[in-house]
């Protein structure tokens, strides 16, 4: 993949984000004045040399966005904001609105899109006042919608797109735990497909906790084999319109797992 070839020189990442800054830093000052759809919450439109990376994760449930993301947010020194944690934590608040949110994430379905800009803007504004310039979205956006009111409040630099065939998502879902007092995510799944038809074979290793959380490991409750396949057919439907929608800006990375993320990122930073 020549976007792969491109990105594996040691000073990749800089020079990137040296190239997307400059090359959008006009955009971002002509939209200086936008009305923000972030209600009451304006992303500060700054020119992109002047902030740091501000980066999309997509993938379907259960490719791995998290776990890439947040490696790699510790790489650049941003923020892994994932809005499937602001909906979870905000389930766990029992606030105002978790009993609708309950029923909602348990189904498989998505959120309304005034839901969850709340709860990203609340998210921003308080990075924001700790002096957070980037960010590495995960779970946003998901729809077209979502992208479009994106869009109208800030330049994003990159989008990464990961993939794995259906039948390993559904057991990488299944396979996710969450350690109940340290919050960090595991895997119990192994997976091993055999090659066919010319599609290589895919060998993934569990992601296995500490012995220190392996009792207290939990599944969540929204991945169940039914509600897994929903996320997905919802995916599909709604989410996968986006990749064309980037492709379309010049913005889309893509990468198909493990093989061609892992030999770029996870090799040089030496996690592999
Ligand atoms: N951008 C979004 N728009 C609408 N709903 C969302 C969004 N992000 C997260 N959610 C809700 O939170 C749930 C969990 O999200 P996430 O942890 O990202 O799950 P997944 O494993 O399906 O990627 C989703 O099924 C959906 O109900």
């Amino acid at each position: 993949m020549a976007a792969v070839t491109r990105f594996s020189k040691p000073s990749a990442i800089s020079h990137v984000r040296r190239c997307l800054y400059s090359s959008s830093a006009v955009a971002a000052e002509s939209n200086q004045h936008a009305p923000s759809p972030f209600g009451d919450y304006k992303i500060t439109r700054r020119n992109p040399s002047e902030r740091n990376v501000q980066w999309v994760f997509l993938g379907s449930p259960g490719v791995g966005k998290g776990t890439y993301a947040s490696r790699l947010s510790n790489l650049l020194g941003v923020p892994h904001i994932a809005t499937g944690d602001l909906v979870r934590e905000e389930l766990a608040s029992s606030g105002p609105i978790a009993k609708q949110l309950t029923e909602i994430v348990n189904q498989g379905k998505l959120v309304s899109d005034e839901i969850i800009i709340s709860l990203l803007s609340k998210r921003l504004k308080a990075g924001e006042a700790k002096g957070e310039s980037g960010f590495i979205l995960d779970g946003f956006p998901r729809t077209i919608n979502q992208a479009e009111i994106l869009k109208g409040v800030t330049d994003i630099d990159l989008v990464v797109n990961l993939r794995l065939p259906e039948s390993v998502l559904i057991e990488k879902c299944l396979g996710r735990r969450i350690c109940g007092q340290c919050g960090k995510n595991f895997n119990v799944a192994s997976i091993d497909v055999k090659g066919q038809n010319g599609s290589p074979a895919i060998c993934m290793a569990p992601l296995l906790p500490p012995s220190s959380c392996m009792s207290k490991l939990v599944t969540r409750s929204d991945d169940t084999e039914e509600v897994v396949k929903e996320r997905l057919r919802i995916y599909n439907e709604k989410s996968q319109p986006l990749e064309d929608y980037y492709r379309n800006q010049g913005k889309l990375m893509e990468f198909n797992l493990p093989g061609d993320y892992c030999s770029f990122i996870a090799g040089r930073a030496g996690w592999v």
